[in-house]
């Protein structure tokens, strides 16, 4: 936790949601003036695609079919740890880019499956925003929730988020129905032991829920939309969230639990904007006057 140079981390699976969540996050912070410097998760990869790629044939081959991208020894939490620690100490610090596909070569100059070179952020942010696999994890080697300020879980139920997966993979990278199953299925271990237990350590989780059938994800000719969905906002701790503004704000809300809203799937930006934005604007109000 930083008073002078805030982190707010957004952790989803792939496929989740969370660079979606990201664009939400960048309208507050454009509206309030606030300026952020950005982690995408994927830069604290340990290897890039080929030698991912042989690193999975070696342990495979060693009878361990329990490694993948959401391993924690698939990618360099220390590190990340180190850079949290340095932000929310200086407001300094580096980060990559893992280039997925063409479009993000063209832009980068750098090949699909590589790495661009660590680049230092800008000086003069007011925080620190992660998105990726792995912003609140805790384990023997790193504790990243008690770094950061605002830990925010997109966790759609488990068919939906295999839909997302599956349609975005195959639309913007390129791979088959075949090979996301494979990777989903090659990565549930990890799925269970390193993604979720990271949403016990959450502030807040959203989770969207279809009201559509998605039985048999594997068939889903589309994605379920914010119509047919409704979405679960869960607070750790739910003091001081005014509840009953929030379900007069929301049309069609309701409170599921003492610490649970549940509202229309296309009212997620409205409740993001009204939850998020006073509790962005205290962490950067009170981080400007530490640092002044
Ligand atoms: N709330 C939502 N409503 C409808 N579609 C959504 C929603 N959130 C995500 N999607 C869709 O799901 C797919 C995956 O979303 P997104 O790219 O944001 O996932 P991600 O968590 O960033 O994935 P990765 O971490 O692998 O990059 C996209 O096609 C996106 O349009
Ligand atoms: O999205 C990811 C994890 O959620 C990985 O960054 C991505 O899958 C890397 O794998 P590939 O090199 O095949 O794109």
């Amino acid at each position: 936790m930083s008073t002078k140079h805030p982190i707010i981390s957004v952790t989803g699976s792939s496929g989740a949601g969370t660079s979606t969540v990201k664009k939400t996050f960048e309208q507050i912070f454009r509206r309030e003036g606030i300026t952020a410097v950005t982690i995408e998760g994927d830069a604290f990869h340990r290897y890039n695609r080929a030698d991912m790629r042989a690193e999975l044939e070696r342990r495979q081959a060693k009878g361990d079919h329990t490694f993948s991208h959401f391993s924690y020894d698939a990618n360099e939490l220390a590190e990340l740890e180190r850079v949290f620690r340095d932000y929310g100490e200086t407001g300094m610090g580096r980060t990559r880019t893992y280039v997925h596909d063409a479009e993000e070569a063209e832009k980068t100059g750098v090949p699909p499956g590589e790495f661009t070179a660590w680049a230092p952020f800008p000086e003069g942010s007011d925080l620190l925003f992660y998105e990726g696999l792995h912003g609140s994890v805790v384990n023997d080697q790193v504790n990243l929730p008690a770094l950061a300020d605002l830990k925010i879980g997109v966790v759609p139920v488990i068919n939906l988020e295999w839909i997302q997966k599956i349609h975005r993979d195959r639309e913007s990278r390129g791979y088959s129905t075949e090979a996301v199953t494979d990777t989903i299925l090659r990565r549930m271990h990890a799925y269970v032991h390193c993604i979720c237990p990271q949403f016990t350590e959450t502030d807040i989780n959203f989770q969207r829920v279809p009201m559509v059938d998605t039985s048999n994800p594997f068939v889903a000719r589309w994605i379920p939309t914010p119509d047919e969905s409704l979405i679960v906002i869960r607070f750790r701790n739910p003091r001081g969230i005014d509840f009953p503004y929030l379900t007069s704000m929301i049309h069609g809300s309701w409170m599921s639990r003492a610490n649970s809203i549940v509202i229309p799937g296309n009212k997620l930006d409205l409740a993001m904007q009204l939850i998020l934005t006073p509790l962005i604007e205290r962490l950067v109000t009170t981080a400007r006057k530490a640092r002044s």
